[in-house]
């Protein structure tokens, strides 16, 4: 087994794709009020909210442990209403040398898909793959989505 990995999942959004993106983009501290038992905060540490250069420092419980992941803001795409996050800082630096995370959204007919895609280096073989992680940003696309569909 290779140390470099990339793991995808894509899900129907049933609420808005653009408003998704927003959130990601211009209002990542609201994401901790959407989904408050994975994700407990978000701190914007450099640059401007919604620009690429910009590191948010997310506090966020994973596999039931607390956890923290600097992440610089290392690219946005308008067009495909993509952001990608690159860890800079954290826990999960611990277990890989890389790792990015990024989502982007298509329309399928009247149907927003979003997708998630992690790409990474682990430290050593026996790390595992960041599938629990995968599942992680899938819950946390859900509770964004059943907010907005509540409001
Ligand atoms: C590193 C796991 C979390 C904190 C990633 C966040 C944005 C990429 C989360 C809110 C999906």
């Amino acid at each position: 087994m290779g140390l470099t990995g990339k793991l995808s999942a894509q899900i129907e959004y049933k609420s808005s794709g653009d408003v998704f993106h927003e959130v990601f983009k211009s209002m990542p501290h609201e994401v901790s009020k959407m989904s408050p038992e994975l994700i407990q905060g978000c701190d914007l540490h450099e640059g401007e909210l919604g620009t690429e250069g910009s590191v948010i420092v997310w506090k966020y419980t994973h596999d039931g442990k607390e956890r923290v992941a600097k992440e610089i803001v290392e690219s946005i795409d308008e067009e495909k209403r993509s952001i990608k996050f690159r860890v800079i800082e954290g826990d999960l630096l611990e277990l890989y040398k890389t790792l990015t995370l990024t989502f982007h959204v298509d329309k399928h007919g009247a149907i927003d898909l979003v997708t998630w895609i992690l790409e990474y280096e682990k430290l050593h073989e026996d790390v595992d793959d960041p599938l629990t992680l995968l599942g992680f940003v899938i819950k946390v696309t859900n509770d964004i989505e059943n907010h907005h569909l509540k409001a």
